[in-house]
């Protein structure tokens, strides 16, 4: 018989990937990248987010940024609340760490379906975040929350953070630290993303979007290598708040997530 705790994860988890798959809005940016990331209307994220809310399987916040805009995404969409970040203030070599952005209780308060955290897997930093990751696990099992680990390889010693040995080793890492969920770079192509999804042992594992591709449909076709590799989905922020139509983009995306569109055919939704 089930936990109490293992019932409520795997619920979470259900509605985090109804199909076992998602496509997770990210919008995080205003801490990490500041306002910069944002031009014209979408500096007000109640605009961005009520043209998404019905399109996403789920979008990820900073708390605050949650507690402020909860009357456009709640009852809509599942919240991810993301408890760890950093700004790009912080002098070059001070950014490879996170630091603590909210408390898996306020995760709990806010009706999240999951708490996010971040590591920088061979970073300066590596030990105290991972300190901050097992605080964040061990909370949020008791409360039966899956845990998302942005699993983001980064330091002195990596060259390349999009190399396959590099992302494979940061999710190998991340599954043997407990993470039920994983966010990971794209590796280049389909074969080594492969390769990426074989190291996770079943953990689900979600592309992180990166900077805005040239064109959506760049972008569809990286969407689409990843779940061709047994990717479970995406975690977008940027090639969604940074098209000039966010909806049609999340719209043209979720279709070779959920529905395994050709790009060409996907991109036909964005109008
Ligand atoms: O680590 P980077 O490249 O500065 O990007 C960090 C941002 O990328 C994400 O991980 C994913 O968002 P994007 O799709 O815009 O890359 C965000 O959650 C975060 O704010």
């Amino acid at each position: 018989m089930l936990s109490y705790a293992a019932v409520g994860k795997k619920i979470r988890l259900g509605r985090l990937l109804p199909d076992g798959k998602s496509l997770i809005f990210a919008f995080d940016h205003g801490v990490e990248h500041g306002p910069s990331d944002f031009s014209g209307e979408t500096i007000n994220p109640r605009k961005i987010l009520e043209k998404i809310v019905d399109v996403v399987d789920a979008i990820m916040l900073l708390p605050g940024m949650a507690n402020i805009t909860s009357d456009v995404w709640a009852g809509k969409v599942p919240l991810i609340v993301k408890v760890t970040s950093k700004t790009s203030l912080r002098p070059e070599d001070a950014r490879l760490l996170q630091s603590p952005f909210g408390w898996v209780e306020d995760v709990v308060a806010l009706g999240a379906e999951a708490v996010a955290a971040t590591v920088y897997w061979g970073s300066h930093y590596e030990d105290s975040m991972l300190k901050q990751w097992f605080t964040v696990k061990r909370e949020a099992e008791k409360y039966g929350l899956p845990c998302l680990q942005l699993s983001y390889p980064r330091g002195p010693a990596i060259k390349n953070m999009y190399d396959v040995e590099v992302v494979r080793y940061g999710v190998r890492a991340a599954i043997e630290s407990g993470a039920d969920l994983i966010k990971t770079y794209y590796t280049g192509s389909t074969e080594t993303f492969r390769e990426v999804v074989k190291t996770a042992a079943g953990i689900p594992v979600l592309m992180s979007g990166g900077a805005k591709a040239k064109t959506l449909l760049d972008f569809l076709h990286v969407v689409k290598s990843v779940m061709d590799a047994g990717g479970q989905g995406v975690v977008v922020g940027r090639n969604i708040f940074q098209h000039e139509n966010p909806k049609g983009a999340a719209k043209a995306i979720s279709a070779v997530v959920h529905e395994g569109l050709d790009p060409e055919e996907a991109v036909k939704k964005a109008g």
